[in-house]
Parts: C-alpha cells; sequence; structure tokens
C-alpha cells in the first residue's frame, strides 16, 4: 500500500525539554494509527508536526499530493501550509470545535465553501455528508441543541468533507461515555478508511487502539513500540 505521509527523524524541542526526539514513520493507505503514551510523552506534538501545525527543529515531514515524492511540509511558506492543511487534511478533536452560531449544515459546509465551492453546491454536500454520519434531520440544528456525540459527529463530517487525503484525530472520544464513543469511533473508521485514507489518532483509550489496525507507543518523546515494525519483524524471521 502506498505511503499517505512520511516523516524522517522528526526533533522538536521546547527550551531544553526534547518533545519529540528523532521519530520516523509512515503511515500508508486504509491505516488506522492509535499513537499512546503516557502524558508527556510527545503524542500531540507529533501529531502536530504530521499534520503541519507545528514545523519540526529537524527532519522533515512528506505528504503525498499526486506527484511521486509528495511534498515536503515543512518546506512550505506559512499560507501554503495553512492552505494544504485546509484542502488536503481533516482534523478531529476532543471537543467538535464547530461555530456555536452555525448550524450543522452550515458547520460542515464552511471548508468547502473556503476550499472554492459555491454555498449552494456546498450545503448540498454537507447534508449527504450529515445523513452519511446518520444525522438526516439535523442539518437546521445548531452544536447547542445537539448530544455530545451528535455534535462530534458533525465534526467528523466537517472533516471529511473536503476529501482530505489523510484525518489526524486528538482523543476524539475522550469527552464521551464508552456507548457514545463506541458509535463515535466507529464513524470515524468507516468515513475514513472506507475512503482509503489513512487515521492517525492519539489516545489515553485501550479500548480505541485496539479497534485501530496500529499502535504506535511513546516514551520521552521516542517510539518505544510499532506494532507494524514488529509485524514485520515476525514476518521476516518465518
Ligand atoms: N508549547 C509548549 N511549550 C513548552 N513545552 C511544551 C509545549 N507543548 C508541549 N510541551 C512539552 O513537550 C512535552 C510533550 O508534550 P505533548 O503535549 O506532546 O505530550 P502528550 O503526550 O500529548 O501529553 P498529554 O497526554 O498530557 O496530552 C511535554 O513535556 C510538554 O510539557
Amino acid at each position: 500500500m502506498g505511503s499517505v505521509i512520511w516523516a524522517v527523524g522528526l526533533t522538536k524541542q521546547y527550551g531544553d525539554q526534547s518533545a519529540v526526539d528523532g521519530i520516523s514513520l509512515e503511515v500508508s493507505q486504509g491505516e488506522s494509527v492509535a499513537i499512546m503514551g503516557p502524558s508527556g510523552s510527545g503524542k500531540t506534538t507529533l501529531m502536530h508536526l504530521l499534520s503541519g501545525i507545528l514545523s519540526p527543529d529537524q527532519g522533515e515531514v512528506r505528504l503525498r499530493d499526486g506527484s511521486e515524492d509528495g511534498v515536503v511540509v515543512s518546506a512550505l511558506s506559512a499560507e501554503r501550509r495553512a492552505r494544504l492543511r485546509r484542502e488536503r487534511v481533516g482534523f478531529v478533536f476532543q471537543e467538535g470545535l464547530l461555530l456555536r452560531e452555525l448550524t450543522a449544515r452550515e458547520n460542515v459546509a464552511v471548508p468547502l465553501m473556503l476550499a472554492g465551492s459555491g454555498r449552494r453546491r456546498a450545503e448540498e454536500h454537507a447534508d449527504q455528508w450529515l445523513a452519511a454520519l446518520g444525522l438526516a434531520g439535523m442539518e437546521s440544528r445548531r452544536p447547542g441543541e445537539l448530544s455530545g456525540g451528535q455534535q462530534q459527529r458533525v465534526a467528523i463530517a466537517r472533516a471529511q468533507a473536503v476529501t482530505p487525503g489523510i484525518v489526524f484525530a486528538d482523543e476524539p472520544t475522550g469527552a464521551l461515555d464508552s456507548a457514545t464513543s463506541t458509535q463515535v469511533l466507529d464513524a470515524l473508521l468507516n468515513s475514513t478508511t472506507s475512503r482509503g485514507a489513512p487515521l492517525v489518532m492519539v489516545t489515553h483509550d485501550a479500548d480505541v487502539a485496539a479497534r485501530c489496525s496500529r499502535i504506535i507507543r511513546l516514551e520521552d518523546g521516542r517510539v518505544v513500540h510499532d506494532s507494524r515494525v514488529e509485524e514485520t519483524r515476525v514476518e521476516e524471521s518465518r
């Protein structure tokens, strides 16, 4: 399977604190990757480096963009990086971060309009995504009129609507009870991997991680376990 993102030698320091300390990894089409590890081990920093929110002190991140070698995210200007993030990368956070004054439909349509769609087309497309996530009939509600799980599904629809090449999620079910968490996780996994796009998710929850195809564990800014690497080793030793 082709790589969608590949990172080499990523390092990020805060003062003399090494948040990420020389991490290299590739993520392939259709993979769902859980990033786990103790508090302060560098999970969020790694996700922000992979997604171009942060620039590394050393190393580079490439994202597949149609060209053979991909685009080096960290070499882009801040403006081009922001555009790449808007159009090729989806984000889902612990709290949906929906715009409170807008309806569910408008929340999903906004990124499409920012990417150049007309309002009517964007809203039609938004309605299709909301329906795909089980929210038909709720298009005109504002976030305050939806449950936590429903709000998170609106956030997933918003992330998917621009059909990004990769989706990142930071504790996407962290604020939900366990039954709702399962539904939201199913929606997130299915809506991403069924398109062939990879999902990279930071989670503290072992049950959530167990639903992913790959688990990466960090300690002190380094990868101490990668289930994909372990599987490759086992296959090679056969
Ligand atoms: N903006 C910042 N300024 C200074 N130090 C930071 C900053 N962001 C992160 N750090 C430090 O870098 C290290 C890694 O932080 P990070 O948020 O990536 O960890 P994490 O594994 O996501 O933690 P948690 O599970 O608690 O969210 C920590 O020691 C943290 O204090």
